[in-house]
């Protein structure tokens, strides 16, 4: 029994351990599940949280980028003056082709953005702080890109605005939290009102009138604005502070007594603009302007102050009726102000914390500007316009499209705008066919001539248009259309430049000569094609080259100033030209500080005649009618266009662009010279500061080079060295230098391509470098060269040194030498003269007078038989006589590097030609004396 009960009590306690432990265990798994349940929990907390905030960041991140693209359409949409805040504002027109400003006139209430500051990660009240303001800033941006008319929103510009930046992006266990910096931006409000829509003003935002006003009015080039205000009670308050706008004829405040005249004016001026403006053309004054990037009339704003309208007549109210369906195409715009609902309700409405325009959006309204800003803003617009329109910018008159004109019927090239903002073109062909441009040094005539090029280059291609530009004032003006050192580009149509050649007078004879060779060309072709003008012959002939020449002969008044040959030939050349070339497409372009003064002009009543085109620039005289006084009136950078002669009847007045200045120049001329056809070559370049060097051209057989003829086409002056009687050559006058150097260019051009031999002496000391130099340089080229020390060698056996090739006898003054002949060798030299040629050999001569010369021919009764050519240096034309055709002496004034060559074998007139500079073709002298 005690057994039992030991064992019962046995059993019980084991049960009642095995029990427990059970329960410890149980409660052990409890307690584990507990633990476990927790840490999950806690972990799942931390995913939720980072979850939340990446979700928050990348939320935040769009709307970054958002508002920023909606700033900078802003930017775009309301640039400079017309969203700038007013701490940095001044009137600054930001008009360009597109369409008018939105004006600002707030901020977009919760467009501020407020980005997180940087860690630790947003925690869940202030994530849901800035969703709410994001979403309602992107709920705003959304409503207004979508509305009609504001495919953009403004800002109040990046001064004010500071952008959110990128913020740095960590990535944490599959979650990219981006950490932004804070920053802060709320998004302006835009309206729209210039040619977009009328407007009404709420009395609580009446606050908001002056800044859209003078947004309106500094935000476009001045005076294209105009107010008139409406002010019964005259109650004027904040726009009195506009009142310098009503000096210059931009602001008018009216009275009820005025209203019913304006009402009617501004009528009128919507009839106006749409039957002579737009003209069927274009729906609207902003379709105009999109098309041709022009603005000819101004914005006319008609403020309403507090108008009672329900009271207006019938009369009135079906005006403003009207007014409000048709004025925004015409530029004529509404501003109602007031709380007043009659006359036209259903205009888009401003009210203290909303615009109609912009439905759910609520607005803060900017305060208005400090007065003294807009005292100071409508003083300055209204001096400026004052001061006359500003002209258009050259790019803007240009075409958009290249050279897409033909020039069949003629040219035509915009050259400025009107003062009704209309293009001004000057047109050259058939009728008016050449063109007078004159006005007082620094007038602008140079300008308006590359206005006038810009446009005629931009219009008609190479093909179409040819140019040959003469400056003969001294400077460069348009050496920029030849490709310089520092500028490789050129205009592609320009085949000829001439600058510096005030001196060369011949030069523009030379362009005459070229002009009246092309008229001869052309007239034979019309002939041929049964053609009477230039239209007709390219229809009949169309792959023949006809493009229309214009030939722009700046300060022309140098060509004929003096009473000379080259005048005669000039103005016969101009009359023949000026005559026939209408019709062949030849066109002239003569510009002049003092048209007045031309003699030779003036004298020939048919030859100025022609010149149906005429540009008066400021106070240029006579070249209008003498009736005509427009250019004493017309403003600085203005030119009075008339294409009937000058009859006062036909002017125009014109703003010209500032063409010449490189930012405006360069860029167009790029753009031209890149568009140049496949084989287009520069222009030949006549520039007569340039003294031109020997090139290495060989001439045709048995013939020299002495110098560059002054012609079109940079030419050698030949001197035909073949077997006959006189083929000698006399260099008259006592430049050394100039001498030497027409004496080496002879030998060495003669040496070119055929084996000569040269006999050479030189008698005056100065030469002597040059003369040795020249010796060996030709012996390099393989001519056999004999140095001679005195004339005496040279005249005795000459016949002996002639084997039949040809010869050449270089002789550094001659008549050095020849005074110290005796009677045997002063008969030698002469024989040598007269039959050398014959044997080939040939005397280039130097002698340092006429009189010498001759001397040594015979004297006074001397016959110059033996010498055909020569080459006057400093000889004055009457000392020529006896060598010239003309009697009394060629008509020539000696001038530094330039020559007058008559061959008589070859020459009608004497011609002047520039000697070569050899020195680049010759070894240094030093190094001649130095050799063995
Ligand atoms: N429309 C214009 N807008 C701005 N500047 C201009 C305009 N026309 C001329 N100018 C400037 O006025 C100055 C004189 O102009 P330009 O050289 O064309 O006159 P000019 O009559 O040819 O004078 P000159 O015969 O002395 O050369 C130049 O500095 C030129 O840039």
């Amino acid at each position: 029994m005690s057994d039992e009960l030991g064992r019962a009590r046995g059993e019980a306690r084991f049960l009642a351990e095995r029990t427990a432990a059970e329960a410890d265990h149980e409660r052990a798994k409890a307690e584990q599940a507990i633990t476990d349940a927790t840490r999950k929990q806690s972990q799942l907390r931390s995913i939720h949280e980072r979850m939340l905030a990446t979700l928050e960041a990348r939320s935040a991140s769009a709307v970054q980028s958002a508002h920023e693209a909606a700033l900078q359409a802003a930017r775009d949409a309301a640039p400079t003056a017309a969203g700038a805040p007013w701490r940095a504002w001044k009137p600054e027109s930001g008009l360009t082709r597109g369409a008018a400003p939105m004006l600002r006139i707030g901020t977009l209430a919760d467009s501020e953005q407020i980005l997180p500051s940087p860690p630790p990660v947003p925690t869940r009240p202030a994530a849901t702080t800035s969703a709410a303001t994001t979403a309602a800033g992107i709920q705003a941006l959304t409503t207004m890109a979508t509305m009609p008319d504001m495919t953009a929103t403004s800002a109040a510009t990046g001064t004010l605005l500071e952008c959110a930046d990128a913020g740095d992006a960590s990535v944490t266990e599959g979650y990219d939290i981006a950490v932004p910096t804070a920053t802060a931006a709320s998004l302006p409000a835009l309206i729209p009102l210039l040619d977009r829509a009328h407007l009404r003003i709420d009395t609580d935002a009446a606050q908001a009138l002056p800044g859209l006003l003078l947004r309106a009015v500094g935000s476009v080039p001045a005076g294209l604005t105009r107010l008139h205000v409406y002010d019964p009670e005259r109650l004027g308050g904040s726009l009195s502070a506009f009142a310098a706008l009503g000096k210059a004829g931009l602001l008018a405040f009216i009275g009820p007594s005025g209203l019913r005249e304006t009402l009617d004016a501004l009528v009128e001026t919507v009839r106006r603009v749409n039957a002579e403006v737009l003209a069927g053309e274009h729906a609207s004054l902003a379709e105009l302007a999109a098309a041709t990037g022009r603005r000819p009339e101004p914005w006319r704003i008609l403020v309403l102050l507090n108008a009672d309208l329900a009271t207006w007549p019938a009369h009135d109210q079906a005006q403003l009726a009207r007014l409000r369906r048709t004025g925004v195409a015409a530029g004529v715009h509404l501003v109602v102000v007031g709380d007043d609902t009659a006359g036209p309700a259903d205009l888009p409405r401003l009210t203290a914390t909303g615009y109609t325009g912009l439905p759910g959006a609520a607005i803060g309204l900017d305060g208005p500007p400090p007065l003294g800003t807009i005292t100071a803003a409508a003083k300055a617009v209204a001096e400026k316009h004052s001061a006359g329109r500003e002209p258009a910018r050259l790019v803007d008159l240009l075409p958009q499209r290249l050279w897409a004109a033909s020039s069949a019927p003629g040219l035509f090239a915009a050259i400025g705008e009107t003062a009704a903002g209309d293009v001004a073109r000057l047109a050259l062909g058939d009728n008016p066919p050449h063109a007078l441009v004159g006005g007082p040094s620094g007038s602008g005539k140079t300008n308006l001539l590359y206005a006038w090029i810009a446009g005629l280059a931009s219009n008609y291609s190479p093909d179409e248009l040819a140019l040959y530009l003469l400056d003969f004032k001294e400077g460069v003006s348009f050496a920029r259309f030849a490709s310089g050192r520092r500028d490789p580009t050129w205009l592609p149509h320009v085949r000829l430049v001439g600058v510096n050649i005030n001196d060369d007078r011949e030069f523009g004879l030379a362009l005459l000569r070229h002009l009246k060779e092309e008229l001869r060309r052309r007239a034979e072709a019309a002939k041929a094609h049964e053609a009477t003008k230039l239209e007709e012959l390219r229809a009949a002939d169309p792959e023949g080259h006809w493009p229309r020449i214009v030939a722009v002969v700046d300060e022309f008044q140098v060509l004929l100033e003096a009473r000379d040959a080259v005048t005669d030939e000039a103005v016969q050349l101009l009359e023949d030209l000026a005559r026939r070339g209408r019709s062949q497409g030849i066109h002239l372009v003569l510009a002049s500080q003092d048209i007045a003064g031309i003699e030779a002009l003036w004298g020939r009543p048919s030859l100025v005649a022609q010149f149906t085109l005429r540009v008066a620039l400021p106070k240029a005289r006579r070249v209008l009618a003498e009736n005509n006084h427009a250019a004493d009136t017309v403003p600085r950078f203005h030119a009075v266009v008339n294409d009937e002669s000058g009859h006062s009847g036909a002017n125009r007045i014109v703003a010209v662009p500032n063409a010449g200045h490189a930012d405006a120049w360069e860029p167009l001329q790029k753009r031209l010279w890149e568009a140049r056809p496949n084989g287009n070559e520069p222009p030949a370049l006549f520039d007569g500061d340039h003294v031109p060097d020997l090139t290495a051209t060989a001439p045709p057989p048995e013939t020299a080079l002495l110098g560059q003829t002054i012609d079109v086409a940079s030419r050698g002056a030949e001197l035909a060295l073949h077997r006959a009687p006189g083929r000698n050559l006399a260099i008259l006058g006592t430049r050394a230098a100039e001498a030497a150097d027409i004496l080496g260019a002879a030998a060495l051009t003669a040496a070119r391509g055929q084996r000569i031999g040269v006999d050479l002496c030189c008698l005056e000391p100065d030469a002597a470098p040059s003369a040795l130099a020249l010796a060996s340089a030709l012996e390099a080229e393989g001519a056999e060269v004999d140095w001679h020390d005195s004339l005496a060698e040279v005249c005795n056996d000459w016949a002996g040194r002639c084997d039949g090739t040809l010869r050449l006898n270089l002789v550094y003054a001659v008549d050095a030498g020849s005074a110290r002949l005796d009677a045997p060798g002063t008969a030698a030299l002469r024989r040598m003269l007269i039959d050398g040629p014959e044997q080939h050999l040939h005397t280039l001569g130097w002698w340092r007078s006429v009189p010498r010369l001759r001397e040594d021919l015979g004297g006074f009764s001397a016959r110059f038989d033996a010498v055909d050519a020569w080459l006057a240096l400093d000889v004055q034309g009457p000392e020529l006589a006896p060598l010239s055709p003309a009697s009394g002496g060629p008509a020539w004034y000696p001038r530094v590097r330039r020559g007058l060559y008559f061959d008589r074998a070859r020459h009608r007139t004497p011609q002047v030609v520039i000697p070569y500079r050899t020195a680049a073709l010759l070894p240094r002298p030093e190094a001649v004396l130095d050799l063995p």
